[in-house]
């Protein structure tokens, strides 16, 4: 259903701000890693106030659910009542509706007062197994919660009992089931199919109505996801009170979780089967980024073409023609390496790029030059040991930007995360010609640097179509490919190159896999 806004204004005098503000209609995690703890979590990551109700409590640790305690209804009511008269709500979002007279209660509740979008994640069954609302509250949850949404977000085990245990067990069949619950009446569906056997990505089915959306992220291999429904749910309710649309807002809680993930991947809470994640971690190394929008992501770095201006006029090329025919050939990233330009001539050619990259919806960065970056409004930088610290790229570009850090050694690796860098460069791999001087680092070297970070590595330095698929195999998580510059500059064919290149990371990535 289509709300109408509360009557909230971004600003009602010059004195006053208006926050973008979620309320969450949830149970209580003792362990705070899901419910209502996961939810003011996820919203203060995202920069977005986050109010609570209250709907059960419940004894939980990283083991299971030890006890619910639902919280009676006319106090359910009550708390409604107080934030949605008064607190200028953006966006609701739910998560555990434990009995059906609490639907019902929220259902007046939104009838009353109005929010701009209701969010709702169908919570059935705790991620430890655990029954958090019975099937008897299934028809109430097609009957009145659905209808009402903006967006559900079952995951598959939800989104088969929705309806009526439909069996989901490909991504066709999540598809179908998207489809089938939006005739129920919600305006945009979402089914995770993180549960989806047998499959290397978390692959997600998003439906508005119209258009089907297969959203892919990488599978972090944790044992901290408790929470992760609940995280995202709370992301998408935090980026549509930003005022996003609903595809960019599954897309960046998409991105949100796949990051806190990964940064968390190693943190042990608990002693049972499955841990809570730390949605805060970049604060607490001291990088304020908590308004980044997800512009990284680090599946960008599978094919990274770095340009050289003096082998594409050898072959006689534009700058532009070269870039085109490697993103054409399946470059996921470019840099723009230009060692002897002229400052302006250097900006120019940099416009050119960027507007090709964004054109293919390809990142481009620029090798060194923060100012050109910053002038050109690349999507970022790459910057090397003697060259401007990452610490103070990330000041002059803000935390939107993306920055990446050459690292020869783990020292280098740890500073890299400490300075909030996106990635890594590590090099070189092999001998190479096409930069002086540089120390080769062999595959050990590159494993011994990739081990000491969290951040997302690439590999350069002599690779080509040869060596690419021993580089990709040496199979540490965080490797996420390569960077080339004259195994696709150099050649006669940067098309053919890219591609020949492009189907050996591929073929070796699902040996890895
Ligand atoms: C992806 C990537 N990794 C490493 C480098 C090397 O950067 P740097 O050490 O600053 O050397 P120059 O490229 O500036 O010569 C890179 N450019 N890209
Ligand atoms: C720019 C650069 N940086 C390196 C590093 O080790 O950090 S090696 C390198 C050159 C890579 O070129 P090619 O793919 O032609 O070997
Ligand atoms: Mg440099």
């Amino acid at each position: 259903m289509a709300m109408e806004g509360n009557g909230a204004s971004v600003s009602d005098g010059a004195s006053k701000t208006k926050i973008p503000h979620v309320l969450t209609v949830a149970g209580s995690d003792s362990g705070a890693g899901a419910g209502i703890q996961a939810d003011i979590k996820a919203c203060a990551a995202r920069g977005v106030y986050c109010s609570t109700v209250i709907t059960a409590v419940t004894a939980q640790n990283t083991v299971g659910v030890q006890g619910v305690n639902i919280v009676p209804e006319d106090f359910v009511a009550e708390q409604l009542k107080s934030v949605l008269s008064d607190m200028q709500v953006d966006v609701v979002k739910t998560g555990m509706l434990p009995s059906i007279g609490i639907v019902k209660i929220l259902h007046e509740s939104l009838r009353e007062f109005p929010v701009r979008a209701l969010v709702v994640d169908p919570v059935m069954v705790s991620t430890s197994g655990d029954v958090l609302a019975g099937p008897s509250i299934l028809s109430s949850f097609r009957e009145e919660l659905l209808p009402m949404a903006d967006i559900i977000t079952p995951n598959i085990k939800e989104a088969s009992a929705l309806l009526g245990g439909m069996p989901l067990e490909t991504v066709a069949d999540m598809r179908s089931a998207a489809k089938a619950l939006h005739a129920i009446g919600p305006r945009n569906v979402l089914v995770k199919g993180g549960d989806l056997p047998d499959s290397l990505d978390a692959i997600d089915i998003f439906f508005d109505g119209k258009d089907c959306h297969e959203l892919r992220s990488s599978r972090i291999k944790t044992r901290n996801t408790h929470g992760t429904g609940c995280t995202l749910a709370s992301c998408i309710a935090a980026e549509l009170a930003k005022g996003s649309s609903m595809l960019s807002a599954v897309k960046v809680a998409k991105h949100y979780v796949e990051t806190v993930l990964e940064y968390s991947k190693d943190i042990f809470i608990g002693n049972g089967r499955q841990g809570p994640f730390d949605h805060l971690l970049r604060l607490k190394n001291g990088i304020h980024n908590s308004h980044r929008q997800g512009t990284f992501n680090p599946s960008n770095l599978f094919l990274y073409a770095v340009t050289d201006s003096q082998m594409n006029k050898k072959w006689g090329r534009p700058m532009v023609d070269a870039i085109e025919a490697a993103i054409e050939g399946g470059a996921t990233i470019v840099q723009l390496r230009e060692k002897d330009a002229e400052t302006r001539e250097f900006l120019e050619m940099a416009k050119a790029c960027v507007g090709i990259c964004r054109s293919y919806g390809v990142p481009l960065l620029i090798n060194d030059r923060v100012d050109v970056a910053l002038a050109c409004d690349a999507d970022g930088v790459h910057v090397g040991q003697s060259d401007m610290p990452a610490r103070i790229a990330r000041t002059l570009l803000g935390p939107e930007k993306i920055i990446g850090v050459s690292c020869k050694t783990p020292e280098q690796a740890q500073q890299a995360w400490i300075d909030g860098a996106d990635y890594i460069g590590c090099g070189g791999v092999y001998p190479t010609n096409t930069k002086a001087n540089n120390p080769t680092l062999g595959l050990d070297g590159l494993k011994a640097v990739c081990l000491a970070s969290k951040l997302p590595v690439v590999a350069i330095g002599g690779i080509n179509a040869s060596n690419a698929g021993s580089v990709m195999e040496t199979g540490v998580s965080n490797l996420k490919g390569v960077a080339v510059v004259s195994a696709l500059f150099d050649r006669e064919s940067v098309l053919a190159e890219t591609r020949n290149l492009h189907a050996i990371l591929m073929e070796a990535a699902s040996q890895v896999k």
